[in-house]
Order: C-alpha cells, then structure tokens, then sequence
C-alpha cells in the first residue's frame, strides 16, 4: 500500500469511520458518512474540487471542526472529543500564521514550550527541525525578513517539531508562485521520506496529489470518490468524475457501457482498415493541434459529439491536420469501464 517509505516504529495510523458534518442552513451535509483508513507512515492526499468537503474533514480530524457523526481514531484511540491541543498532530495551513514579533527559532520553539520540553532539549530540537527544512541559517530572524516560501518551512518545522503523531496540511502550497511551489512540494517528499510520519495533505491540484501522494481519496459532494494510488486512480478510474478531475479522457457510451481511454493511450490512423485487429475503433475529426514542447496535443470531436484528445511525442509525424477525420484505435486492457452518470453529476 506504501511503495516509497518505510513505516517507523513511531508512525501512526489514523481510522475514520462514517464521519458527516452538517452546518446549519446547508441543504446537504458538507462531509457525508466518510470512511477511510490511513496507513501508519503513509501519505494520503485528500483531492477534490472546492467546496467538496476536504478541508471540513481535515479539520474534523485536527480538532476545529465538531462532528455531526462518525468517529475518528488514532491507533484504535477515538480522537473525537478531544480538544485540538490534546490530539498530538502537527497542523499547517496556506496562511503560514507565524508569530510575527518572534524570531524563526523562537516561532518553532513555542510547541516544545507549551508541551514544557527543557532548555537544552528544546535548543537541540529547534536546530533538528530548521535543519530538516533547510534553514539552520535563519534562526534569528523574523518572519517578515523571510519569504513567502521561506515562512511556510518555518510553519512546517513548527508543526513536526514536537514530534507529533501524524502532520496535517491544509493546501500549504497555495499561496506560492508556481517555482516556490515545486520547490516545496519536494521538500515535503522528502521530509516525509526523512521522518518516516504520517502526513494527511489536502489540495485541488492534481499534480501535487500525483507526485506527492502513497495514496489519494478523491472528494466530490462530501464522499469520497475513490480511494487509490496514483496510478490506480489514473489507470483504472472507477467514476466518470475522477477520470475528468484527475487527467484528460477519452469518454465513449456504448449501449451498455460507458468506457475511459487516456490521450497517450489512442493510436490515430487514416482510414477503418489500417486499424489492427482487436482494437476499438472511433471515427474523429481533428479540432486542433497543439504543440506543448515534447508532445503534440491532438483535439478530436467524435461522431456523437463529444470532446476528447490524443497525444504524439515530438518529432513523430502526424497522420493529418486539424478539419480531416481520422480514425482512432485503442486496446480493450486500456479503457476502464465506469457506471453511466445520471444527468446530474458534476465533472
Ligand atoms: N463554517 C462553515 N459554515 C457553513 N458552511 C461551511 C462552513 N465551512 C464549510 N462550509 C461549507 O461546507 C462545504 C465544504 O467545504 P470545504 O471547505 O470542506 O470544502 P473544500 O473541498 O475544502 O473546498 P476549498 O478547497 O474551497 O476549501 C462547502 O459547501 C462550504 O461552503
């Protein structure tokens, strides 16, 4: 279930069983009857679009937020009562929150403070935990002579720092710039392959959901979606939504079926006969082409109307130009079969 990190003997797991939420004045609850089930050392992404109900449930988990129903466990302990305080998990949120007259060590120090952790030991953790995120040099100085970047890391040191059971993140990437961001995200890989803890990461971005995540539970409408690794999620989407919300897809309604294929999955030929046996065929026009450096983008209309795309790697040819029909082929292995939706889902 966790390919990249090994579980520590002081990893911890967390079990959320038939959690709701309903806020008053709400037609429909904002979290309903979810269940899930976190491995100790693992990272688990809650991904979805707003309003879906992830950050209701992160902060049911850290405390914030009172359940309607349900329970949450940490280790078989239920959690559900306690004050935020008393549930031993780091929590980090866009908003770095920083003491702002507190220098960088005095801000990571404050949680050994509270827990009344010595001198020394507090001294040799503060430097531990600002070596883990890369700044061991700016230890006495304020958060506003950081940047934006600069004081999330300060926000992630202050959160781990005690050593708590399990870190929580809150879209903490959010209020980057896209290469503070990437810069980040890998930082965070990494410390989560460094502490061995288990880290519960909220976002609505599929691309740090993918790189970053053990496993991913994709929110729509307060339930979760699925859950799965990546690729399970990518290959083998069970709903039409988490096809469209996670990558682009290929969507075709036979009577019986509705089937999935991905872009680098269909071949293009020019005409039905060119097409090998064994594979599904559909007649296309080429909308446009799109070159995005080291592939092309190919937007198809099928005869039914609906939207999809393939892709080509750069420097292969491209069997015709956009207004020509074409056709397109693709293996059974590679289509995921998924429920028709009724007329009212979202995606
Ligand atoms: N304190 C509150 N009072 C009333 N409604 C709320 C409250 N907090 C959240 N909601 C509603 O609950 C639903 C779920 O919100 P939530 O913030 O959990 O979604 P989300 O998936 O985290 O979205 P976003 O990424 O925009 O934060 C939304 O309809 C939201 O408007």
């Amino acid at each position: 279930m966790r390919p990249s990190t090994a579980a520590t003997s002081t990893s911890h797991g967390i079990r959320i069983s038939g959690v709701s939420k309903v806020f008053p004045g709400l037609s429909r609850p904002a979290v309903d009857d979810v269940s899930l089930d976190v491995a100790p050392g693992e990272f688990m992404t809650f991904l979805g679009p707003s309003g879906s109900g992830k950050t209701t449930t992160l902060s049911m988990i850290a405390g914030f937020t009172p359940l309607s129903a349900g329970s949450i466990r940490v280790d078989g302990e239920d959690i559900s009562g306690l004050k935020p305080h008393k549930r031993d998990l780091g929590v980090v949120f866009q908003q770095y929150a920083l003491f702002p007259h507190l220098t960088v060590a005095a801000n990571v120090a404050f949680p050994l403070q509270q827990r009344k952790v010595s001198k020394a030991d507090t001294a040799a953790r503060v430097r531990e935990a600002l070596d883990l995120v890369g700044l061991a040099d700016f230890a006495d100085r304020l958060p506003r002579q950081l940047s934006g970047g600069q004081q999330q890391r300060v926000a992630l040191a202050r959160a781990v720092v005690y050593q708590p059971r399990a870190l929580l993140m809150d879209e903490p990437l959010g209020a980057l710039d896209k290469k503070l961001r990437d810069q980040l995200r890998r930082e965070i890989a990494r410390m989560h392959r460094e502490l061995g803890m288990t880290f519960l990461f909220v976002t609505h971005d599929q691309e740090e959901a993918l790189t970053l995540s053990d496993r991913i539970a994709v929110f729509n409408h307060g339930r979760v979606e699925q859950v799965g690794t990546p690729s399970e999620l990518y290959e083998r989407p069970s709903t039409l939504f988490v096809a469209r919300f996670l990558g682009e897809s290929n969507v075709f309604a036979d009577d019986a079926e509705v089937v999935v294929v991905r872009p680098e999955r269909l071949e293009l030929h020019t005409e039905p006969g060119a097409v090998p046996d064994g594979r599904r065929q559909r007649k296309a026009v080429i909308t446009e082409v799109v070159y995005v450096g080291n592939h092309h983008r190919i937007g198809l209309r099928f005869a039914d109307g609906a939207e999809g795309s393939a892709m080509r790697l750069a420097g292969t040819a491209l069997p015709a130009a956009p207004g020509e029909s074409i056709v397109v082929s693709w293996h059974p292995r590679h289509q995921a079969a998924v429920p028709r939706p009724a007329t009212t889902e979202g995606g």
